[in-house]
C-alpha cells in the first residue's frame, strides 16, 4: 500500500482501520500524501527495487526530520510513527511490514546539525528499521525500545535516506560507518553512500518541496489536525501564517504552483537577511572534530598537555618565549588543536587542561606561557566595563555578631603571592564590594552567606580567598597523587579523591564555568581542580578525579553517585563547602542530595566552613540555608537582596503571543548584530523558537535539558565564540553564565511566578550588564504575565527604567522618582537589626537580614596568618572609592555594532 496523493499538500488521514486504538499509540499522526509526478516516479524507482517476497505489504514511512524535537520525543515519535506505520497486529490480520523506509533529511537545523544529532536520528533510524523488522506479533512498543543493535534482520529491508546537498554529514556519517552496510549482517542497507547521493540528485527539488509543505508537523501534532498545520492564513499585517509555527517562505523553498493546487499565498518574504544585516552565517559543525571517539580525544589531549606543559619552568620562561618566536609559539596553539581557555574542539568540558602539579617544583610551580595564555589569554573572557564604578554605589550591608572590615584592594588581602599574580593576570585590579567583604571573612574563617548583584564577581569571592589560603598548606593537607608524568589510566594505581573544597551548583554550565576560573587561580600550584557534572563521560571524570583533586566543582546528582563510591571520592579531608546559586539549591528538588552532601564526609565537626552565594535570597531560602551554616555566620548582601543593575537598560514590549516569534525576529534585524540570549520557558519553545529563527538563517543555537550534554558543552561553546551568536535557553540551564559580550537579554516569555518570578527574571537578565558593563534587557509582554506585572514595575521603577503605559497602573500609588528606597519588596523584608557599611551614602536598604543585633565587634582584615606567612602586611582599611580600574571600553554594543563586521 502507497499512501499516494495529490500535490494540494493534503494531510491525508491514516485509514481507520489501521489507526491504533489504544495508547500509546494513540497518536495524531497523519500521513504525509505526495503526488507529484516526480516525486511519483522516484517512488516507483524505489519500489521497483528487489526485496524479500517475504513482505507482506509493501509501504513507505516517510519521516520528517526537520522537526526539532528534544531527543526523548524524537524517540517517541520515530517509535510511535512506526507502530502506526506497519500497523497494529493486535488489531489487524496481517503484520504490516515495511519493503521500504523512507527518512527525508533535509534540512540542516541546529539540534539536526548537531553532531549528537545526527547521530541521534541515525541511531533512531536503525533502531525503528530493526523495530519495523523484527517486531513480534506480541511485542509491546515498550518492549520493542529494548531491541538493541547487533542483532541481524530476518530480512532484507530497504532504508533510504533522501537529503538535500546542504547536509552532507548524512554522506559523511554513512561513510565512517561501514558497520551499517550488509556485511555486518545488520540489515540490508540498499542504497550505499554512493546511490544515497545520486538519489539525493534526482530528487532534491522535489524533497524540498515536501519540505515547504510538512514543515508544521509539531503544530499538528498538538492541534489533532495536520490540515491545520498548513498555513491557512496569510496573515497581511505581519506577512505570516496565522500558524506561528509556519515556516517564512524564506525558508520554504517556493510552494507549488500546480493547476490544481489552492495553496495559500507565500507570506511576504523579509526583506534583508540576517546576514544582510550584519549577522555572521549560520554556523555549519565541525563533523570530523566532534565524532571522534573519545580515545582519539583523549588522545590527541595527552600530545596537547604534553606541548603546553614542557620546558624548564619559569626562570627560562621569557627567554624561552622570545626564543621559540611567534611562529613556534603559532605552532604550539595548534598543537592545541584550536583550544580555547584550553578545551580542545570536541573536547569535554571536564577534560579541560590545568595545571599539573610535579614533586620536584618546590613551593611555587614555574609558569608556562602557552598554558598561560590558554587560561588567561582569551579574548573571550569578561573583562570590566566602563561602568565599573556604578558597582561602587551600592550600599553594603553586613549583618551578625561579627563585622568585617572590607579590603579595598587586592594587595592589601594578604594573598599568597602567587594567587595575587593570579588575580593581576585575570585583569583583576580592584576587588569588587562583595570580594571586600568576602576574602576577610573567609580568611577569618567564618560561615558566610553572602549576596551581590548577578555579574558581581562573586565566583571570585569565594575562590580567592579559598584557594589563597590553602596554597600555602596543600602540600600539608592534600592527598597523595600520582606523578602527572606517569600517570596512565586504568594502569596507575587507583587514587581516590579527597577533595579539600567543594563547590556545589544547580547546573552543568555554571559548574563547567567556575571549574574555568578555579584552574585560572590554581595557576602554578599544587591545587588541581576537576568538575563532575551529570551527562558528562562518567569514566573520564573519574579518570580525572584519579589524577588528583583538591578543588572539586559539581552537581548535586553525580556529585551524590561518587560519594556513594567511596572508593571514588570522600569528603573526609574537606575544608570548605560552596553552595552556589544557594537559594535554587536550598529550594529546588536537590533537598536529599543537598543533605547528603551536607553530611557526607566522615569529617571531624566543625572542621569545614560553608559558604553561600546567590544574587537572589528570598527570605524563606535564607532561613533554609542559615540553618546548614553556624551560629556565628557572617551575612552580607550588595545593594538589595535580587536586585537588578542599573547598567542593565530593561525595556518591556507588548507582543501578543501569535506574534512573538516575528518581533522576535524583527527585533533581532532592528539592532546591531550582538550576542543575544534568548529566553523561553519550556524546552519546547527553545526547540520551536531555534528552529524558526535558523531557518531564516539567524546564527543561533539553544540548550536545555532534554539535550544530550555533547549538544549542551557544544551549543555555549559555539555562543562562547561567537559562532552562533545568539542562544536560546531556558532559565535554569542559563543561571549563573558568565559570557563575554552579552549584549542583549530577550524574555521571549517572562518567567511567571511558577517559572521562577522575579528572582528567574533578574538572574536572567543578569546574563548581560556584567561587571561593569553596560547591557540590554528587552521582554515581551501579554495579559497572560499580569502575575508577575506589579513586581516587575517596581522591579524596573527601582533601577530608573521607564515603565511603559499598559503596566503604569501597577505603579505604586505613593511612588515618586526619587522614592526608590521606599518601594517594598516582599523577599527583601526581614525584622532584624543590621549594619549597612560600605559605599556610598544613601542610608535606606537597612534591616534586610535581621537576626542576632549588630553589635560593634570589628574584625580586623586579615593579617597574613593562619599559617600563611606570606609577608604580606596586613590590610588597612582603604579610604573609600578607589577607582574602579580604567574603562575598558566595553559599552553596552561595543565592537560589535557595526553592521556587517561583528566581531564576537
Ligand atoms: N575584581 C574583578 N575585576 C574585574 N573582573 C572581575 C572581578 N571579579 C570578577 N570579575 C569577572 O566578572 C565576571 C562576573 O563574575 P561572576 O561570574 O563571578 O559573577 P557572579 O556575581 O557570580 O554572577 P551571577 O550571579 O550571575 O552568577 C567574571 O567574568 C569574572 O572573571
Amino acid at each position: 500500500m502507497l499512501f499516494g496523493i495529490n500535490i494540494r499538500a493534503n494531510w491525508v488521514e491514516l485509514p481507520k482501520e489501521v489507526q491504533p486504538k489504544q495508547q500509546p499509540l494513540d497518536m495524531r499522526a497523519k500521513w504525509l500524501n505526495i503526488n507529484s509526478s516526480a516525486v511519483d516516479a522516484a517512488f516507483e524507482e524505489l519500489l521497483s527495487r528487489p526485496s524479500s517476497s517475504s513482505w507482506i505489504v509493501p509501504s513507505f514511512l516517510v519521516f520528517d526530520f526537520t522537526l526539532r524535537f528534544s531527543l526523548l520525543r524524537r524517540l517517541n515519535l520515530i517509535w510511535q510513527l512506526v507502530a502506526l506505520a506497519v500497523g497494529d497486529t493486535r488489531q489487524l490480520p496481517n503484520t504490516y511490514h515495511f519493503k521500504t523506509i523512507l527518512f527525508v533529511d533535509f534540512k540542516e537545523s541546529r539540534s539536526h546539525g548537531q553532531p549528537n544529532g545526527v547521530d541521534c536520528r541515525l541511531v533512531c533510524m536503525l533502531e525503528a528499521l530493526c523495530w519495523v523488522s523484527f517486531r513480534p506479533r506480541t511485542a509491546s512498543l515498550s518492549n520493542s525500545r529494548s531491541i538493541k543493535f547487533g542483532r541481524t534482520f530476518p530480512q532484507p529491508t530497504n532504508f533510504f535516506l533522501l537529503h538535500n546537498p546542504s547536509t552532507p554529514h548524512v554522506d559523511q556519517y554513512v561513510d565512517q560507518h561501514p558497520h551499517l552496510l550488509p556485511s555486518s549482517g545488520l540489515g540490508t542497507i540498499l542504497n550505499p553512500p554512493s546511490t544515497i547521493r545520486s538519489l539525493d540528485h534526482q530528487l532534491v527539488v522535489d524533497v524540498q518541496t515536501i519540505l515547504s509543505l510538512s514543515v508544521n508537523m509539531a503544530a499538528a501534532w498538538e492541534t489533532n489536525t495536520m490540515a491545520s498545520a498548513l498555513p491557512t492564513d496569510t496573515n497581511a499585517s505581519l506577512g505570516w501564517g496565522a500558524s506561528t509555527n509556519v515556516a517564512p517562505a524564506a525558508d520554504a523553498g517556493g510552494w507549488d504552483t500546480g493547476a490544481d493546487t489552492t495553496a495559500p499565498a507565500a507570506p511576504a518574504a523579509p526583506t534583508k537577511t540576517p546576514q544582510e544585516h550584519g549577522w555572521v552565517a549560520k554556523h555549519n559543525y565541525d563533523y570530523e572534530s566532534y565524532n571522534k571517539s573519545n580515545k582519539e580525544i583523549a588522545e590527541a589531549h595527552a600530545v596537547a598537555q604534553a606541548a603546553a606543559q614542557t620546558g624548564d619552568g619559569d626562570e627560562n620562561a621569557e627567554g624561552a618565549e622570545a626564543a621559540q618566536g611567534a611562529e613556534g609559539a603559532q605552532a604550539n596553539i595548534n598543537e592545541l588543536g584550536g583550544a580555547v581557555g584550553g578545551i580542545r574542539v570536541g573536547d569535554w568540558s571536564c577534560n579541560a587542561i590545568v595545571y599539573e602539579w610535579k614533586d620536584e617544583y618546590g613551593d611555587v610551580g614555574p609558569k608556562f606561557p602557552l598554558l598561560e595564555q590558554q587560561l588567561f589569554g582569551s579574548e573571550f573572557h569578561v573583562k570590566a566595563g566602563i561602568q565599573f564604578s556604578a558597582v561602587t554605589e551600592l550600599n553594603v550591608t553586613q549583618e551578625g555578631n561579627i563585622r568585617i572590615n572590607p579590603v579595598r584592594k587586592f594587595e592589601d588581602a594578604g594573598l599568597h603571592p602567587v594567587m595575587l599574580e593570579n588575580v593581576k593576570l585575570a585583569g583583576y585590579d580592584v576587588p569588587t564590594p562583595i570580594q571586600q567583604y568576602c576574602l576577610p571573612t573567609i580568611f577569618k574563617g567564618h560561615d558566610l552567606i553572602a549576596c551581590a548583584q548577578t555579574g558581581s564577581g562573586k565566583t571570585a569571592a569565594f575562590l580567592i580567598p579559598i584557594l589563597s589560603k590553602l596554597m600555602g598548606k596543600a602540600k600539608k593537607l592534600a592527598a597523595p597523587r600520582p606523578n602527572p608524568a606517569l600517570f596512565q589510566p586504568g594502569i596507575s594505581p587507583n587514587v581516590k579523591a579527597e577533595p579539600l573544597v567543594l563547590i556545589v551548583c544547580p547546573s552543568r554550565e555554571l559548574a563547567t564555568q567556575i571549574f574555568d576560573e578555579a584552574r585560572r587561580f590554581c595557576y602554578r600550584t599544587m591545587l588541581r581542580p576537576c568538575v563532575i557534572y551529570g551527562g558528562g563521560p562518567v569514566a573520564e571524570q573519574i579518570t580525572q578525579l584519579q589524577k588528583g583533586c583538591d578543588v572539586l566543582i559539581g552537581t548535586p546528582g553525580r556529585l551524590c553517585d561518587f560519594i556513594n563510591r567511596p572508593h571514588i571520592l570522600t569528603l573526609r579531608r574537606l575544608r570548605y563547602m560552596v553552595i552556589d546559586e544557594a537559594d535554587e539549591m536550598v529550594q529546588s528538588d536537590w533537598e536529599q542530595e543537598l543533605k547528603q552532601i551536607m553530611s557526607g564526609g566522615d569529617q571531624e565537626e566543625g572542621n569545614i566552613k560553608y559558604l553561600m552565594f546567590s544574587a537572589t535570597f528570598p527570605k524563606v531560602a535564607r532561613e533554609l540555608a542559615a540553618q546548614h551554616l553556624a551560629n556565628d555566620h557572617v551575612r552580607i548582601k550588595v545593594g538589595r537582596i535580587g536586585s537588578t543593575h542599573k547598567n542593565i537598560q530593561q525595556d518591556v514590549v507588548f507582543v501578543e503571543a501569535q506574534s512573538k516569534k516575528q518581533a522576535l525576529f524583527d527585533l533581532l534585524m532592528s539592532l546591531p548584530p550582538a550576542r543575544t540570549i534568548i529566553f523561553v520557558n519550556s524546552k519546547r519553545a527553545a526547540d520551536e523558537v531555534d528552529d524558526f529563527l535558523f531557518n531564516l538563517n539567524m546564527p543561533c543555537t539553544s540548550i536545555h535539558s532534554d539535550r544530550t550534554q555533547r549538544e549542551r558543552e557544544d551549543s555555549i561553546r559555539a555562543f562562547r565564540l561567537g559562532k552562533a551568536p545568539v542562544l536560546i535557553a531556558t532559565g535554569v540551564s542559563a543561571r549563573g553564565l558568565d559570557i563575554h559580550n552579552v549584549a542583549h537579554v530577550i524574555n521571549f516569555d517572562l518567567p511567571s511566578p511558577q517559572y521562577g518570578g522575579i528572582e528567574e527574571y533578574t538572574h536572567r537578565i543578569g546574563r548581560t550588564g556584567r561587571i561593569g558593563n553596560r547591557g540590554l534587557a528587552t521582554s515581551f509582554y501579554n495579559d497572560r504575565d499580569a502575575d508577575l506585572a506589579p513586581i516587575l514595575v517596581k522591579t524596573l521603577l527601582e533601577t530608573g527604567q521607564p515603565v511603559p503605559d499598559f503596566l503604569s497602573e501597577h505603579i505604586p500609588t505613593n511612588w515618586a522618582p526619587g522614592k526608590e528606597a521606599e518601594l517594598e519588596f516582599e523577599n527583601d523584608s526581614e525584622d532584624g537589626d543590621a549594619e549597612e557599611v560600605g559605599a556610598s551614602g544613601d542610608a535606606g536598604d537597612v534591616g534586610a537580614w535581621g537576626a542576632a543585633p549588630a553589635t560593634d565587634a570589628n574584625v580586623s582584615a586579615p593579617a597574613a596568618s593562619g599559617g600563611d606567612t606570606w609577608g604580606t602586611p596586613a590590610p588597612k582599611a582603604a579610604a573609600q572609592g578607589d577607582g574602579w580600574g580604567a574603562p575598558v571600553g566595553n559599552d553596552a554594543w561595543g565592537s560589535n555594532a557595526a553592521a556587517g563586521g561583528a566581531t564576537w
